[in-house]
């Protein structure tokens, strides 16, 4: 049995951790709140995350964190991009104060605000080499939502440990929920978060009443723009066809279950993101990712239309039927 400590107990944090607490794992989850850890130690609900949802009798769940690490083989982070950082330190005090190893992971779809780094760097900026033994990244087309149900799920985790992603690969992976290895982390990340912009994108098409002709060409015009960021930033681009690419980008483009995506159909209903943020009560992680990439487009010297002409519905006033003119009457050039 192997003991792991999950940061976060929002939807994903409370799916993945009940998911290896029902495989016979030891799992405690942490929350800041000690109402809600207390709800999930004693109710085995998460009613405001994962509405509807039993939890497995096993799952632990407590506010103290230190408690939750102590013992831990595996630390898994699961909370939003924005909070990483604090949580990761926080975590870094106290391995630092046991000198406690553990096998390091995340399953955040992000990038910093400002600085522009992986889930990863910030990690390894704020918890000390010598207390981790390997670091992962568990990425992929995964709504918390139907892994709580038992839908047949597919996910990627990304490291250069293979050790590392095989002990969480084995304490994930059961009849339904099905985890795959790969070596590329940096890939894996930036697939995970780089999809989320495209995904809103996507909502706001089917928002406008656009159809799956609409959809299928702003995916695989949108992977383009995914793979050319991510391999200027040092990813295969293979990984962009796998799981944590085209896999994720699929469910999060097409599926009402995303919150990007409902976030895009809400915008399009004329909606101001504020509004939008606020009524969703859940993190919407490719708003704050796609001024990132708007900056990498220069950066690097790409050409990312979908991206941009996002940034400018969302942020700079530009009406959705401008950005689709602007996008459908570009000078015509050969599919690259
Ligand atoms: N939901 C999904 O299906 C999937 C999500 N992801 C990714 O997982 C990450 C987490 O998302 P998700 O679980 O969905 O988010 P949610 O919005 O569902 O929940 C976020 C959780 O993080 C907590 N939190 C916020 N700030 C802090 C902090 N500073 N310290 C401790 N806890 C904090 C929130 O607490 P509070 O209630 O107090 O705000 C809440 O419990 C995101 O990057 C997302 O993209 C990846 C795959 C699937
Ligand atoms: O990453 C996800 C599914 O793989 C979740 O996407 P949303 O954050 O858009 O809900």
């Amino acid at each position: 049995m192997t003991k792991i400590a999950v940061l976060g107990a929002g939807s994903w944090g409370t799916a993945l951790a009940n998911t290896m607490a029902k495989n016979e794992q030891d799992v405690t989850i942490w929350s800041h709140k000690a109402e809600q850890a207390k709800e999930i130690a004693l109710k085995k609900t998460n009613a405001r995350y994962l509405p509807g949802a039993s939890l497995d009798s096993n799952l632990k769940a407590t506010d103290d964190m230190a408690l939750a690490v102590q013992g831990a083989d595996i630390v898994l982070l699961v909370v939003p991009t924005k909070a990483i950082r604090q949580v990761a330190k926080q975590l870094g005090t106290i391995l630092e104060e046991k000198r406690q190893q553990v096998v390091l992971a995340h399953a955040a779809k992000g990038l910093e605000q400002k600085t522009h780094l992986r889930i990863s760097q910030m990690i390894e900026a704020e918890i000390p080499a010598e207390f981790v033994t390997g670091l992962a990244v568990i990425s992929g087309p995964s709504h918390a939502e139907d892994v709580v149900k038992g839908d047949l799920t597919a996910i990627s985790i990304g490291s250069t440990d293979d050790a590392a992603a095989r002990l969480l690969q084995a304490a994930l992976a059961n009849e339904h929920f099905r985890p795959y290895t790969n070596s590329d982390l940096v890939g894996s990340e930036l697939g995970g978060a780089l999809k989320n912009i495209i995904a809103i994108g996507s909502g706001m098409l089917i928002g406008k009443g656009y159809g799956a002709n609409a959809q299928a060409a702003l995916l695989t015009r949108g992977l383009v723009e995914i793979r050319e960021v991510g391999k200027a930033l040092g990813a295969e681009g293979e990984t962009f066809l796998g799981l944590a690419g085209i896999g994720d980008l699929i469910v999060t483009g097409m599926s009402p279950n995303s919150r990007n995506y409902r976030a895009g159909v809400a915008l399009a209903s004329g909606k101001p993101l504020a509004q939008v943020e606020e009524e969703m009560g859940m993190v919407i992680e490719g708003v704050n990712t796609i001024k990132a990439v708007v900056d990498f487009e220069e950066e690097f010297d790409l050409d990312l239309p979908i991206t941009r002409t996002l940034y400018q519905v969302i942020y700079e006033g530009k009406t959705i039927d401008q950005g689709i003119n602007d996008l459908m009457t570009r000078p015509l050039k050969a599919e690259d």
